[in-house]
């Protein structure tokens, strides 16, 4: 991205601490359990375990009340053990362990354990670790679908972004569905979406055409800086973050991002007038993607070549309490 159009607007650049303050919740004691928020992580396979655990963690580590990950059976024990935090369902399922005659009905039951919970939900996270299986990624549609009914915001990462851009109609046009692609997803979207290659020469129009075209979606494309965009104006987070690429930081990243995203719309209910013209999902994403470079600085500053996603995810909270300290 460096030398781009993009980058050498300094104006672009969020005031990302400020947002964080505005939109943090206090911790009153007058709140009850759920009040700061209830997130869930749909994915989770015989694969990967580790990125929806990055995910709904990093959620709870932020101050979130509750997290939850539906994930496959097979996925669900190894995520059990790693965190007696996380509330974990095992409802989802792949082609290996489904007949073809019994599809239709497990594709049902599927969909009711997770409408049962769904309108509990601030919102969802879609996709760290959800793999590809044509099966599972059929349910995960119609979750999509079910979410949208119900008006609960979805930040679709990883493979639900590879689901999503062979399926645009999931997502177009709603306004609280935040797109989190790296460089690999990112690319995929553009030539799908514009039916062009990424023109880092024109990154800002680019990332502005590419919201617009998908109907009011905003999208935070990850990457050095990360650049945010709801078609109708383009942010930028570039805080010092770390060098280290270890696995796992978009996973942390789109839990914080879900997180934040609730508490600013919290935030605009509650009537607070130096956010109540903004775009809810462009103000978590500039949230989530600053706390997570403070955080991953941090970490770095500590571990260097060792840093590992879970060393990030210790500093979330002290990175938090420098920007909005706890009364
Ligand atoms: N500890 C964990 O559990 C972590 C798990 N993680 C999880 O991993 C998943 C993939 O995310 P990622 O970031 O590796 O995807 P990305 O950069 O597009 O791909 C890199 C290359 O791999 C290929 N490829 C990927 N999946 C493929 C598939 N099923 N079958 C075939 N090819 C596949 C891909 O090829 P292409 O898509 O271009 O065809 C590209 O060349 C996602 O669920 C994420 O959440 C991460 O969050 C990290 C920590
Ligand atoms: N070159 C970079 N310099 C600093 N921070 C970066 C750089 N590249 C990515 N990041 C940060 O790391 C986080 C994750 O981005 P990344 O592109 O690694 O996602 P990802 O490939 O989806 O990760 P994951 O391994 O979790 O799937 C983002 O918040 C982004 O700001
Ligand atoms: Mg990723």
């Amino acid at each position: 991205m460096q030398g781009t159009k993009f980058t050498s607007g300094a104006s672009l650049e969020a005031d990302a601490e400020n947002v964080l303050r505005a939109i943090t919740p206090t911790l009153d004691p007058n709140r009850h359990k759920g009040q700061a928020g209830k997130i869930a992580v749909i994915g989770g396979c015989r694969e990967y375990t580790g990125a929806p655990y990055f995910a709904a963690i990093s959620a709870l580590k932020i101050g979130a009340d509750l997290s939850h990950v539906f994930c496959t059976k097979d996925a669900a024990s190894v995520i059990k053990s790693y965190s007696p935090e996380l509330i974990v369902h095992p409802v989802l399922e792949e082609s290996y362990s489904v007949r073809d005659d019994e599809k239709g009905v497990i594709s049902g039951k599927v969909l009711a354990e997770v409408d049962k919970w769904l309108e509990r939900f601030d919102c969802l996270v879609i996709g760290p670790g959800l793999g590809r299986d044509p099966f599972l990624l059929d349910c995960v549609s119609k979750i999509i679908k079910l979410a949208r009914q119900s008006n609960v915001p979805i930040v679709i990462d990883g493979d639900g972004l590879f689901l999503v851009t062979n399926s645009l109609d999931l997502i177009s046009g709603y306004p609280l569905a935040v797109l989190t692609p790296n460089v690999n997803e990112y690319k995929r979207l553009v030539q799908k979406v514009l039916s062009c290659e990424v023109n880092d020469e024109e990154a800002h129009e680019q990332l502005l055409s590419l919201a617009k075209r998908i109907g009011g979606v905003t999208i935070l494309r990850k990457g050095k800086s990360d650049f945010i965009s709801d078609g109708e104006t383009v942010k930028s987070v570039s805080i010092y973050g770390s060098p280290r690429r270890c696995g796992g930081q978009g996973d942390i990243l789109s839990g914080s991002v879900a997180v934040f995203l609730s508490w600013a719309r919290h935030a605009m209910t509650d009537g607070d007038p130096s956010i109540s013209s903004k775009n809810p999902a462009t103000l978590g994403c500039i949230a989530g993607s600053a706390l997570m470079r403070k955080a991953a600085s941090l970490a770095f500053e500590n571990k260097k070549r060792a840093t590992l996603t879970t060393d990030i995810i210790e500093y979330l909270g002290r990175s938090l309490e420098d920007i909005c300290p706890v009364q």
